[in-house]
């Protein structure tokens, strides 16, 4: 816990998970030396009084706001109270306390479910709170939604400088690969290298296989959140509203899930059948994130998708849970 530097520094929150650790890597590559992190375990972000002191004790300059309670489809129904009160609390006290503490920059990792289930594709960030959400998560879009507006509110009250992305579904080293809990990316890499393995003749996925999504390599995400928290605050305001002022954070590329079902067994080297599950749920119909915003503000993703997958898969067979 803390970083046995002294004050000041960049605190990572949640820099364990699969964002959060990639974030490190990013700023220990770029020759950031003053990381300051600590586990939930040592420091649970839902008690006000442990991050307040955690934060006087250690002042950083910047913090990247990466902990959350994070699931795919299933955990986001079936724990909808632990999504939205962990992730609520964990924010509010991160962003107030870093508005007591005085840090210089702070940037809160949203999500792409933040905006309206049936909306207009690509989505603009300007089309936040436009229309209903959709129902499999929205608890813990509601969540996302106020961290949003905390950000916004402490700027425009207080003159802070709080930033925030919304990244697409993520997926890379240090994905979750749980069968219930996780993505449907891990999820189809670990299912369909079991069915290879045990020699099985169809793996099941979940839903009609029509639903669109697009995916971000968690290296991307990392660089893009290290490029919006380096710009000047000036460039920063000039791209953004002080009542809309999250970037969205994808490739700007989607496909079903049923062809990245036959795209991952292709790079697992999988030939059975795909087996659809009706009973489970699809969630949204499509949420392609329109990302010209970010794009006119010096960075866009790099890793493709076949690449990106290979490569997780490759940690994921030199990883066993
Ligand atoms: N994964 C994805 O597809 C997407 C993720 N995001 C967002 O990106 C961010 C990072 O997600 P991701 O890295 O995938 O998630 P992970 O589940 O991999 O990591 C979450 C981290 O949050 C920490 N954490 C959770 N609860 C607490 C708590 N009560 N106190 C302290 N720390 C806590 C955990 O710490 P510890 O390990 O110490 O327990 C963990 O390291 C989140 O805000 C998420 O909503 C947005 C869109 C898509
Ligand atoms: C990032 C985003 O993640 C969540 O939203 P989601 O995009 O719907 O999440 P998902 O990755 O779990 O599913 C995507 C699609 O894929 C299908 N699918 C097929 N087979 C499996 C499968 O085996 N597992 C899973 N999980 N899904 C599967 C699944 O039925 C769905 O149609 C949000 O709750 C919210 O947390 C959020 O912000």
């Amino acid at each position: 816990m803390g970083n046995g530097q002294g004050v000041g520094g960049i605190y990572i929150a949640g820099h364990r998970g699969m964002v959060g650790s990639a974030i490190r890597r990013a700023l220990e590559s770029a020759g950031e030396a003053n990381v300051l992190s600590a586990t939930s375990k040592d420091l649970d972000l839902r008690n006000a009084t442990a991050v307040d002191e955690f934060l006087a004790a250690n002042r950083p300059t910047q913090v990247y706001l990466a902990a959350a309670k994070v699931g795919g489809i299933q955990a986001n129904n079936a724990y909808p109270a632990e999504f939205i009160h962990d992730n609520l609390a964990i924010q509010d006290n991160v962003i107030h306390a870093a508005w007591r503490h005085g840090v210089q920059r702070l940037l809160f990792l949203g999500s792409s479910c933040i905006y309206p289930r049936d909306t207009k594709q690509p989505m603009r960030e300007e089309v936040l709170l436009t229309g209903p959400l959709e129902p499999t998560n929205e608890p813990y879009a509601i969540a996302k939604v106020a961290g949003i507006k905390l950000c916004e509110s402490y700027n425009r009250q207080y003159g802070t400088d709080f930033r925030s992305v919304m990244p697409t579904n993520l997926y890379g080293p240090g994905d979750n690969f749980d069968l219930e809990t996780s993505h449907v990316l891990p999820a189809l890499i670990r299912k369909t290298h079991e069915a290879r393995v045990t020699g099985a003749e169809s793996i099941p996925v979940w839903g009609s296989g029509r639903p669109m999504r697009e995916f971000l390599h968690v290296d991307d995400m990392a660089a893009a959140c290290v490029h919006v928290m380096n710009l000047d605050r000036a460039t920063w305001q000039a791209h953004t509203d002080p009542r809309c002022s999250h970037l969205n954070v994808g490739t700007g590329e989607d496909l079903s899930i049923g062809d990245l079902a036959r795209l991952v067994a292709d790079v697992v080297g999988f030939e059975g059948q795909l087996a659809f599950d009706p009973d489970r749920p699809d969630g949204t119909p499509r949420k392609l994130l329109d990302v010209s915003r970010l794009k006119g503000l010096g960075w866009q993703a790099s890793i493709g998708l076949r690449e990106g997958i290979e490569q997780t898969y490759q940690w994921y067979l030199e990883n066993p849970a």
